[in-house]
């Protein structure tokens, strides 16, 4: 367990989503616009379905935070649900109106979601608790932990960014320059030219017109961390394990990569390492970075490249073979209100998560009570070992 923690609370058609952080230094600023921007960004990206056109994501701060500041205490936060007073008759934590509940009940399990097994495991005939928890809308709550976690790298000088680079096997190019992430960092889709854009869109309407649905795939990228962040001494204390686990605990995502990732499986050692020189005024320096910033469960000094590939949405409009669990017999899947490619939201989602888990390993290593203790444990130890941006500067 590390120093920094979070826990939510809270149903995707329930009253909201509760989000408390515990662990953030004293006086890390923390301007709400900052979370509603990011928040907004999640729920943007084309092929969202109905319920993002209607969702406010109405965010309120309850306690840890004081005149724009952290406190040192836990920091409490709600989202509201937009659709509560529509839902509150069919889920009502203390009483429903049985006609409510059943005209909202599921009994057909949607294959790829977590009906069939949550319903199993918890003893739910009708599986709307299930999916009520197991829905993405939790990412909402994560992306505000993530959001106050990357306000504090972000004073360290770290920076956190992503794009797409493929929706339903259509690939896109990835950033390269500084000016090409800014573009795809800002865009709905996370593309950096308008003509994939376009491509991507294309994609999507033709899944929606067939009733399918896409995944797809994209890169998260950290800079401005020095090397030595993380550890190999134990085995949950290396930097990429966990991150492979916060990036697989988003619905959806079934496979990370660290830089290269698999591609490396198939290369000789000398196509894959990167070599380690010395520049002309003495520096540490790598030709290349197929490794994506991390070698022995630690930061190199190099970018964090991390990638993830989500599956398609489970809820299609077009269902597939399932059965009626109340009755045992044959049926379709349960259809409801559902997106059709969620990957534009979830590298939001990553961002946060990402940034989370570079945090917690910041916290461990150079933690405090107080944010500039924070900043200049962390500083001494940047002047050590050194850190690439500093030295382009
Ligand atoms: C931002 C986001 C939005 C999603 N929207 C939907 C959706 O509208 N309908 C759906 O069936 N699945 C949606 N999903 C995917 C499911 O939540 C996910 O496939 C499900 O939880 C099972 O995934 P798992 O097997 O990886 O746990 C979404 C995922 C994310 C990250
Ligand atoms: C609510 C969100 O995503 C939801 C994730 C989701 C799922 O099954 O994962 C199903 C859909 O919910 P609804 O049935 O209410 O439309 C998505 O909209 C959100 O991202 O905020």
């Amino acid at each position: 367990m590390g120093i920094l923690r979070f826990l939510t609370s809270g149903e995707s058609h329930g009253r909201g989503l509760i989000t408390v952080v515990e662990g953030l230094p004293a006086g890390l600023s923390v301007p709400i616009e900052r979370l509603e921007k990011e928040l907004e960004r999640r729920r943007r990206g084309y092929g969202r379905g109905a319920r993002m056109k209607i969702e406010k994501d109405h965010l309120t701060i309850w306690g840890g935070i004081w005149n724009g500041k952290t406190t040192g205490a836990p920091c409490g936060l709600t989202i509201e649900n937009s659709e509560w007073e529509e839902w509150r008759s069919s889920m009502d934590p203390q009483s429903c109106d049985p006609k409510a509940v059943k005209e909202k009940s599921v009994y057909c399990p949607r294959p790829g979601h977590a009906d069939l097994p949550g319903g199993l495991k918890y003893g739910h005939e009708n599986m709307r608790p299930v999916l009520e928890r197991a829905s993405a809308r939790a990412t909402a709550a994560w992306t505000v932990a993530g959001t106050l976690a990357r306000l504090l790298i972000e004073s360290l000088g770290i920076e956190v960014r992503s794009a797409v680079t493929s929706v339903g096997g259509v690939t896109v190019k990835v950033p390269s320059e500084e000016e090409e992430w800014h573009v795809a960092s800002n865009s709905p889709l996370g593309c950096v030219f308008q003509t994939d854009e376009e491509r991507l869109k294309e994609r999507i309407r033709e899944a929606m017109s067939e009733g399918d649905s896409l995944g797809g795939a994209f890169v998260v990228s950290v800079k401005g961390l020095p090397p030595g962040v993380g550890s190999y001494v134990e085995w949950d204390r290396r930097l990429d394990g966990r991150i492979a686990q916060a990036m697989m605990a988003i619905p959806g995502i079934k496979g990370v990569e660290v830089g290269e990732g698999g591609r490396l499986a198939d290369l000789p050692g000398s196509q894959v390492h990167d070599g380690i020189f010395m520049d002309e005024k003495g520096r540490i320096k790598r030709e290349t970075n197929r490794a994506g910033g991390i070698e022995g469960g630690m930061t190199n000094g190099e970018e964090v490249l991390v990638r993830a590939f989500m599956k398609p949405i489970p809820t299609l409009t077009r269902p597939l073979p399932s059965i009626r669990l109340d009755l045992m017999e044959a049926s379709f899947a349960h259809r409801e209100r559902s997106d059709v490619c969620a990957v534009p939201a979830a590298r939001i989602v990553a961002e946060a998560m990402l940034s989370w888990v570079i945090a917690e390993a910041i916290m461990e290593q150079f933690g405090g009570d107080i944010l500039e203790e924070v900043q200049e444990r962390f500083s001494s130890y940047v002047s050590r070992v050194g850190r690439r941006d500093d030295e382009k500067a």
